[in-house]
């Protein structure tokens, strides 16, 4: 068998592809199939975390957030990633993996707090560490918790699992004809204003150089595949 092509990585899980077919909440079936994945990954022996977002319970700036504070409504909106990264981490448990929830804001009797060294700590063990609360600030999303846990744990790259298969042209929701980058460099990304991450996320990355990888999160083998090293989703680098 061929090597990983990784040794560490940051996964980041939409929390809006969780719902799955479903309107809302957490679709079992969907959430079985990510563990599936990321348990024979971490299996192979590589690192893994993950960031999880919230989308499918509460987004800061959706409509049922019109009229709130902004700040409050985000607040939300990360207290929404922790259930999500709880569910997260015992469909983990059910399917024989070892994942820790750590928490960028106090919650202590719910989930531990996020500690750097400790994460580390985990990580070293084989454990698969799952970020929840995104960065603990307003104003920002989990796009962004993934590029600043991505940096603070020395991943080699960021993998953003999500509905689309790769960064296109323009939103491929919205214009059936835009095309599919094979890979695009941080600056044509921000400057194109492509919308598949946000702008501080891909500065964040493109300042630590930390390259990340776009890619369909409901194509079967895509996560196992990619980290193989093969040609999968869009590669946004240096
Ligand atoms: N240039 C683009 N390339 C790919 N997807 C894009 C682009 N512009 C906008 N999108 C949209 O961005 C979405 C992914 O971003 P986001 O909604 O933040 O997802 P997530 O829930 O995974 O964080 C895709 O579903 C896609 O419709
Ligand atoms: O560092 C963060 C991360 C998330 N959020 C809030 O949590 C919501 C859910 O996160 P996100 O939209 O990134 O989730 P996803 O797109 O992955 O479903 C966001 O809309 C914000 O309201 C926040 O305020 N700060």
């Amino acid at each position: 068998m061929t090597k990983p092509a990784y040794k560490r990585v940051l996964l980041k899980l939409s929390g809006e592809a969780l719902m799955g077919d479903d309107a809302y909440g957490i679709n079992r079936s969907t959430i079985e199939r990510m563990v599936a994945d990321v348990a024979e990954i971490s299996k192979m022996g590589v690192e893994l975390a993950i960031v999880i977002g919230g989308g499918n319970i509460f987004r800061g700036v959706a409509p049922g957030a019109q009229g709130m504070d902004r700040a409050t409504a985000d607040y939300m909106g990360m207290l929404a990633t922790v259930m999500n990264a709880l569910a997260l981490g015992d469909a983990m448990r059910q399917a024989g993996v070892v994942a820790r929830v750590m928490s960028a804001i106090g919650i202590e009797q719910v989930v531990e707090p996020y500690v750097r060294p400790k994460a580390l700590q985990y990580l070293e063990e084989g454990k698969v560490v799952i970020f929840a609360a995104g960065t603990g600030n307003p104003f920002f999303t989990t796009d962004t918790a993934a590029a600043l846990r991505g940096s603070e744990i020395g991943a080699e790259i960021v993998l953003k699992a999500t509905k689309v298969d790769g960064v296109y042209t323009a939103d491929p929701k919205k214009d059936p004809s835009a095309t599919r980058y094979s890979t695009i460099s941080f600056d044509e990304a921000i400057s194109r204003h492509l919308q598949v991450m946000d702008a501080t996320a891909f500065a964040l990355c493109r300042d630590q150089k930390l390259p990340i990888k776009v890619f369909s999160i409901v194509k079967p083998g895509a996560l196992k595949n990619l980290i193989m090293g093969g040609d999968e989703g869009t590669l946004v680098h240096v």
